[in-house]
């Protein structure tokens, strides 16, 4: 199928991240794979992106590659206005501490702290100070002010991945980058959660790319992405979730 041109994010709009002509290949020879063919695509600041695609065709990889952690085998990503192929590998993991944050199906956080060291453990790593304000801004836009004092074990499954939000979110990263972040909460916990995404990027500015599955998730984002086979085959502006589903049915036809 014929990559489309993507319509970049318009003028007025600041980029948070870019890849242009982005390949990613594994292995060699026999077992060589194309995960990324010639990947072209703008990220505006301050928006919410979902990635979705049929298993295999290269969610992971660009999110991956978006965010640092994949080195790529050819083309460019700026992230942050950084142009992450001329980092070494040292300045990238300061890179990604500082400037990119994570939420993962699993909550990750550590059992023994609460809610609010956990949330503040990033800043904690780096010797840094919260900023006050800023802290009970993100708790109150995430609803923990009052469960702040408790340990995961004490928290709700949809509670402790709004304190991975808040974890992720505490250094105030350029992006954040979701994976499947509803993947082990109830629908109603996981919409809950999507509209807790939503308010951080309306009210809070921060800019979401999030892979998921799930066409009712996509649609509380204001574009999505779809994958085919390493391409970018389809972006649809404030997609709704049939509009999503009609998609992915004709990549999967
Ligand atoms: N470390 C790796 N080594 C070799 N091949 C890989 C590796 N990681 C991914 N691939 C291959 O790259 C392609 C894209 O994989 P990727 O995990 O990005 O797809 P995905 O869309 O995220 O899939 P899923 O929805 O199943 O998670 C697949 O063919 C996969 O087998």
């Amino acid at each position: 199928m014929a990559q489309p041109v993507v319509p970049p994010p318009t003028a007025q709009q600041e980029l948070v991240a870019q890849t242009i002509d982005l390949r990613k290949v594994y292995g060699s020879g026999k077992t060589q794979v194309t995960a990324l063919d010639g990947v072209n695509v703008s990220f505006a600041r301050g928006s919410f992106t979902a990635i979705m695609g049929p298993s295999g065709s290269g969610k992971s990889t660009l999110m991956h590659c978006l965010a640092g952690l994949d080195k790529i085998t050819a083309g460019r990503v700026v992230l942050g206005g950084k142009e992450l192929n001329a980092l070494n590998d040292k300045q990238l993991t300061l890179f990604r501490r500082e400037r990119v944050g994570f939420v993962f199906q699993s909550f990750n956080l550590l059992p023994t702290l609460t809610a609010k060291q956990n949330i503040l453990l990033p800043l904690e790593l780096a010797g840094k100070k919260p900023d006050q304000a800023f802290f009970s801004q993100l708790v109150d836009s995430l609803g923990l002010t009052e469960r702040l004092n408790h340990r995961p074990s004490e928290l709700s499954g949809g509670q402790q991945q709004r304190v991975a939000v808040a974890r992720a979110m505490i250094t105030r990263p350029d992006v954040i980058f979701a994976d499947e972040p509803t993947g082990a909460l109830d629908s109603k916990t996981g919409t809950a959660l999507l509209d807790y995404l939503r308010r951080c990027v309306d009210e809070l500015g921060q800019s979401i790319i999030m892979v998921t599955h799930d066409a009712k998730a996509a649609a509380y984002a204001d574009r999505a992405l779809i994958l085919l086979d390493g391409q970018i085959v389809d972006d649809i502006a404030r997609p709704t979730a049939d509009d999503v589903n009609a998609a992915l049915s004709r990549v999967e036809a």
